[in-house]
Formats: C-alpha cells, structure tokens, sequence
C-alpha cells in the first residue's frame, strides 16, 4: 500500500487526503496548528476547513513535519501559492529522496513570477522530472461530496504522473495524465484571476453575454501567456484551462469569485479580506501574471484590470469601460 503525505489542511489539502485514502493510500496530513491534527486524528474531521466532511480510517494527521512525510511514496502540496517556498525551505531537508512531490496549488510567485512546480524544483533542490501537478476543474467542497469530477495529473516523467494517477482514481475522480506542466499550471493560476473579473461582473448585475465574453477572452490571454511560455495551446481547452475557468467562475463556491464579487460590490480589498477568509489565490497572483506578460510582451487585458481594481483602487466600473474601449482588432 502507498503512503502519502499532504502538507496543508485547508479545503483542499483536506478533500485530497479524502482521495487518496479512498483510492488506497495510507495518509498523513500536515497541519500548521496542533489544534487541527488532533481534531482530524480524534475526530476524523477539519470543520474549519471542510465543514460536516467525515475523513475515512486511513487518514492520519500531525503538525510533525518529518513525521508526516516519513516514507511517503508521494507528498502532496496544497499550502498557499505565496507562503510555499517559506515552508519548503523548512521542509526540503526531511523530503524523502525518492517521493513524488505533487503540487495541488494555483497560483504565481509573486516577485520571481514563478509556477508553483518550479519554486518546488528550486527551492527542494530536486529533478523537475520528480514533480508533478494536478489541476482541473476540482472545488473541494463538490469533491468531498464526491461529485463526479475530472482533472489532469501533468509531469515531464510520465511513469510518476500515471503513478499519481493511479491514486486519485476513484468511481467520483477521473485523472487524465499530460506532459505539459507549464500549460496546467498556467490555466489553474490564470482561471483565478478570471473568476474574480467574473464575481465583479456579477456583482455589478452584468448579463450572460458579458459573463461569456469574460470566459472567452479570459481564456485567451491564458492561452496567449501560455504558448508565449512554451506550453501546448491545447492544454486551455482542456480541463486544467476551459474546465477550470467555467467551474471557478460559475460556481458560487469559488472562493476567487466571491472575492470579486466584494469587490464588484464597491468593497475596497482590505474590506474583501477581511468578509473572506480562506485562500482567494488569484488577489495575489494577478500581480504577479500581469509581470510575467510583460516579460513576455504579451498582453493580458483582464488580468490588467483586475490588477488595478484589486491593489491600485481603480472602480471596477472604470475597469469595463476601459477594456471595452480598447483599440478594434481582429478575435
Ligand atoms: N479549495 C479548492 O477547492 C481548491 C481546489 C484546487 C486547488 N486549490 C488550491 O490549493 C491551494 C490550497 O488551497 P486551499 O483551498 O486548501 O486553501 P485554504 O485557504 O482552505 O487553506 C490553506 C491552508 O494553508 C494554511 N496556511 C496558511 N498560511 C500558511 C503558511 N504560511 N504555512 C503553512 N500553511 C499555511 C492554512 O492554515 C490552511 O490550512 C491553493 O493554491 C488553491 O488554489 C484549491
Ligand atoms: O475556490 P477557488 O476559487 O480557489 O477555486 C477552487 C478550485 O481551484 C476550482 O477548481
């Protein structure tokens, strides 16, 4: 039987331990607090996380980080985007050498303007082909009620990324595998920031036609980043790009959406921060997408505004009016 660790409790680290022991692994989550390893350990439950969700027998949990990853087959990550590089210069050193490091997250370093699995290669010192990304159109909490869902496992060594596949598949989780890491990375980080254009939109009473034009043209300047960063176009029509931008942005459980949706409603961020608490990645990462375009020469209209409505004050309002005035060009 594998073993897996998940560092990180929240929503997904917690729904993603659920997985992986339902699909047969035995499995340690990690938990910053004592207080929500030993409620999981006890209880079986992370309320504060995955509220009225009862983890199967074979979940374990501890704030013992050596402990947790201990002769794990694969270790999971699911902390937040920005805080992963702080925890794995703490963690690299008690990573077993051979294990599968699997990043669940997405988002953008702010500052480097690097994709989660390439801070984990840097910052854990280990072979590219050791990491492998999940991404699709996956909302925890749809998850834990076992909703039938597909996702895509991506990595550059595909023995690993069909090793990972083989624990998370489950009557409710179809994994399809991929190689192309930076596509799956790029659509799970870019689709955030749409769905906070798309809960503004919302909020501001706008209609289907715009909420379909965010969609579009939101997947085409991901697609544009994308190809400009070397990943495979397809990938954005694919679960990890067009699958995850219509579930986070239709899904009222979208903790990006709604966070938009604050800010549509006239909300300054601090405002919207502190009404939501848990992670809203794309707030963070739009900065840090809307640096790497411009590396690139590549433009990314939404993730501009966004930008400024989030972190420079700008009216979301203003914010429409200035994209729908751009100069005309062919689609
Ligand atoms: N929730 C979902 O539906 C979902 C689905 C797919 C992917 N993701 C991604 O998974 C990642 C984690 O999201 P989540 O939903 O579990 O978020 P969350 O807000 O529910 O939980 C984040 C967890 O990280 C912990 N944390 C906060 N700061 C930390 C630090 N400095 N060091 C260590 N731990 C810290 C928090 O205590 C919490 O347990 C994000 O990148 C997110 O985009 C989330
Ligand atoms: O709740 P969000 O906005 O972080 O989205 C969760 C997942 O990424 C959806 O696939």
């Amino acid at each position: 039987m594998t073993r897996s660790a998940v560092l990180g409790a929240g929503a997904w680290g917690t729904a993603f331990a659920k997985i992986l022991a339902e699909a047969g692994s035995h499995v340690t989550i990690w938990a910053r607090r004592e207080s929500v390893a030993a409620t999981i350990r006890e209880r079986r439950i992370n309320e504060g996380s995955l509220p009225g969700v009862k983890l199967p027998e074979r979940v374990t949990a501890t704030s013992d980080l050596a402990a947790a990853v201990a002769e794990t087959d694969f270790v999971f990550l699911a902390v937040p985007s920005q805080t992963l590089r702080g925890n794995l210069a703490d963690w690299a050193g008690h990573l077993p050498p051979d294990a599968t490091l699997v990043s669940l997250m997405k988002g953008i370093e702010l500052g480097t303007t690097k994709r989660m699995s390439q801070v984990i290669v840097e910052t854990a010192r280990v072979a590219p082909e050791r990491v492998v990304v999940v991404s699709g159109p996956n909302l925890a909490p749809e998850i834990a009620a076992e909703q039938p869902a597909a996702t895509v496992v991506a990595g550059l060594d595909a023995a690993r990324a069909q090793l990972v596949q083989q624990a998370i598949a489950l009557p409710y989780i179809r994994p399809y595998t991929s190689d192309d890491v930076i596509g799956c990375e790029l659509g799970g980080a870019v689709k955030n920031v749409i769905a906070l254009a798309y809960g503004m939109a919302t909020a501001m009473g706008m209609g289907d036609n715009t909420k379909a034009s965010l969609i579009t043209r939101g997947l085409a300047e991901t697609a544009r980043l994308g190809v400009a960063l070397g990943a495979d176009p397809m990938t954005f029509a694919g679960l990890a790009g067009l699958g995850d931008l219509v579930a986070t942005c239709s899904s009222p459980l979208s903790r990006n959406r709604t966070f938009g949706e604050h800010l549509g409603r006239g909300e300054s961020l601090e405002a919207a921060q502190a009404s939501t608490k848990q992670t809203a990645e794309g707030v963070k990462s739009c900065l840090a997408i809307r640096d790497l375009a411009r590396a690139h020469g590549v433009e990314m209209p939404i993730t501009e505004q966004v930008e400024r409505v989030c972190h420079e004050g700008v009216d979301p309002r203003v914010a429409v009016k200035l994209l729908m005035g751009r100069e005309m060009k062919p689609e």
